[in-house]
């Protein structure tokens, strides 16, 4: 007999602003941990995305990963940073290679997602483990997927924290401006989410967070 599908909650937040620290509290307590991001980045190291891209935006996009064996150097391989500087630009030229990437990338995105979420839901159904399926997604919203989950939560940082936080990783704040630019604003993100994480404190505030948040979502 089939059981139910599991609930699906979904994970929004700014660049470096926790999302990942909240999806690993979810893993470890019965939570299925889809990242799109990671599933994009796997999309541009296929063969065939490989080919389209350098078609449409030239070979200066191709980069050689350093850390990667001298053997799989041969492999082309294509460079996040130079196409992101192609499409996060503000001009109608970058606006216009940003929807080329994403009518190239999101739907492999997409049908990789739904694979995952089918083959959580049949896992499930032998295995009592898995409570519920975490969607982490950073365009969610703008790509429609909201409408698939249960919940939406969206994490909430303060500017100085988050600055902390992005230094860490190395980002400027110019990083993260023209990427928003190309997203809905987070007071709208935030209207359309059911639970808003505050994540200025510890971790262990962000924990007590996650788990009130879970226990809640099960219950319904
Ligand atoms: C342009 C790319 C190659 C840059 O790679 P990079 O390693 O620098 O990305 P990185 O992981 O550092 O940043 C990802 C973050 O950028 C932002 N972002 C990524 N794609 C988009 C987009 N299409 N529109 C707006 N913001 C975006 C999101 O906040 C995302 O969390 C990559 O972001 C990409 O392939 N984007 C297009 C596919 C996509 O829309 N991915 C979002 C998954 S929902
Ligand atoms: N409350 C906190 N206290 C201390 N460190 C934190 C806290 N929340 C997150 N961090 C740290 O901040 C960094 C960014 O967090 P995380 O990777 O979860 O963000 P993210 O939103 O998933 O980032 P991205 O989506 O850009 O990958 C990590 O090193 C994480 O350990």
């Amino acid at each position: 007999m089939t059981s139910d599908p599991l609930p699906i909650l979904g994970i929004i937040g700014p660049p470096c602003s926790g999302k990942s620290t909240v999806a690993g509290i979810l893993q470890s307590r019965g939570g299925v941990w889809i990242n799109a991001d990671v599933i994009a980045k796997e999309q541009l190291g296929e063969p065939e995305v490989i080919e389209e891209l350098v078609a449409l935006f030239g070979a200066g996009i191709l980069g050689h990963n350093p850390q990667l064996p001298d053997s799989s150097r041969s492999e082309p391989s294509l460079s996040r940073s130079a196409i992101a500087n192609l499409v996060f630009g503000d001009d109608e030229e970058s606006v216009r290679r940003l929807r080329q990437l994403e009518s190239i990338l999101h739907p492999r995105t997409r049908r990789e997602i739904e694979r995952q979420i089918q083959q959580s839901n049949e896992i499930a159904d032998h295995d009592d483990r898995l409570k519920l399926i975490v969607l982490d997604v950073p365009l969610l919203i703008e790509s429609g997927w909201d409408a698939r989950c249960d919940e939406v939560w969206c994490l909430k940082i303060s500017p100085d924290r988050h600055a902390a936080l992005l230094a860490v990783r190395g980002w400027t704040s110019d990083e993260l401006t023209r990427r928003q630019r190309r997203q809905l604003s987070w007071s709208e993100k935030e209207a359309r989410s059911t639970r808003i994480i505050e994540n200025d404190g510890s971790l262990d505030q962000l924990e007590r967070q996650v788990i009130e948040g879970l226990s809640r979502l099960l219950s319904t």
